[in-house]
């Protein structure tokens, strides 16, 4: 099944909560023509079609806790082949989350060509998301379960940006900048990429 996907980049897209992947992967989208696929949105996805499944999900997300890690990569894989035919390659946002969950990818699927650190601050990140918060309608963005992801994302999800350090493959963008300037920053990580 995932014969369809050989030979096609792969880009990882990793940072905290709120810290403006979600952003940066639409501009890329605009700009590479990349297919981006949000293993969030994918989640959300499935809660809001009602299955069974998805109200498994939803009590999981809702405590910011992780999903097992079959569940997400089975959903990721899917919607990869789905848009094999007509993608130049592919953006996968918010995922790996765990060091575990990057190499089961790579068993699966493949490589990544480069890992984006989109980078902001705890405060920055909090704030951003209670913002969004006001007119998102996702049910985790309140105080209780950001500090919850924001904690995990410390514990669980930073070192994954150490283990592909010693691959040579991150650039880290400072998004603490208005958002165009976090752009050019990306553009010329996307640029050199290899
Ligand atoms: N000032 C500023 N605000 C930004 C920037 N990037 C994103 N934001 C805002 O921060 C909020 C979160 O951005 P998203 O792109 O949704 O963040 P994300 O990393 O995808 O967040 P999750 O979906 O929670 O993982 C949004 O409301 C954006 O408008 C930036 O570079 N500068
Ligand atoms: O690989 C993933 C991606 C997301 N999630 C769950 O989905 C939620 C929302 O993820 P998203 O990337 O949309 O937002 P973030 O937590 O980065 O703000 C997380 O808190 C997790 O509960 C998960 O368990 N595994
Ligand atoms: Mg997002």
């Amino acid at each position: 099944m995932a014969d369809k996907i050989k030979g096609k980049k792969i880009i990882f897209v990793v940072g905290g909560p709120g810290s403006g992947k979600g952003t940066q992967c639409e501009k890329m989208v605009a700009k590479y023509g990349y297919t981006h696929l949000s293993s969030g949105d994918l989640l959300r996805l499935e809660v809001a079609s009602g299955s069974e499944r998805g109200k498994n999900l939803q009590a999981i997300m809702q405590k910011g806790e992780l999903v097992p890690l079959d569940t997400v990569l089975d959903m990721i894989l899917d919607a990869m082949v789905a848009k094999a035919d007509t993608s130049k390659g592919y953006l996968i946002d918010g995922y790996p989350r765990e060091v575990k969950q990057g190499e089961e990818f790579e068993k699966k699927i493949g490589a990544p060509s480069l890992l984006l650190y989109v980078d902001a601050s705890g405060p920055t990140m909090v704030k951003r998301l209670m913002k969004r918060g006001e007119t998102s309608g996702r049910a985790d963005d309140n105080e209780e379960t950001i500090k919850k992801r924001l904690d995990l994302y410390y514990k669980a999800t930073e070192p994954v940006i150490a283990f592909y350090e010693g691959r040579g493959i991150v650039r880290k963008v400072n998004s603490e900048l208005p958002v165009d300037e976090v752009f050019a920053a990306v553009a010329k990580a996307v640029d050199g990429m290899k």
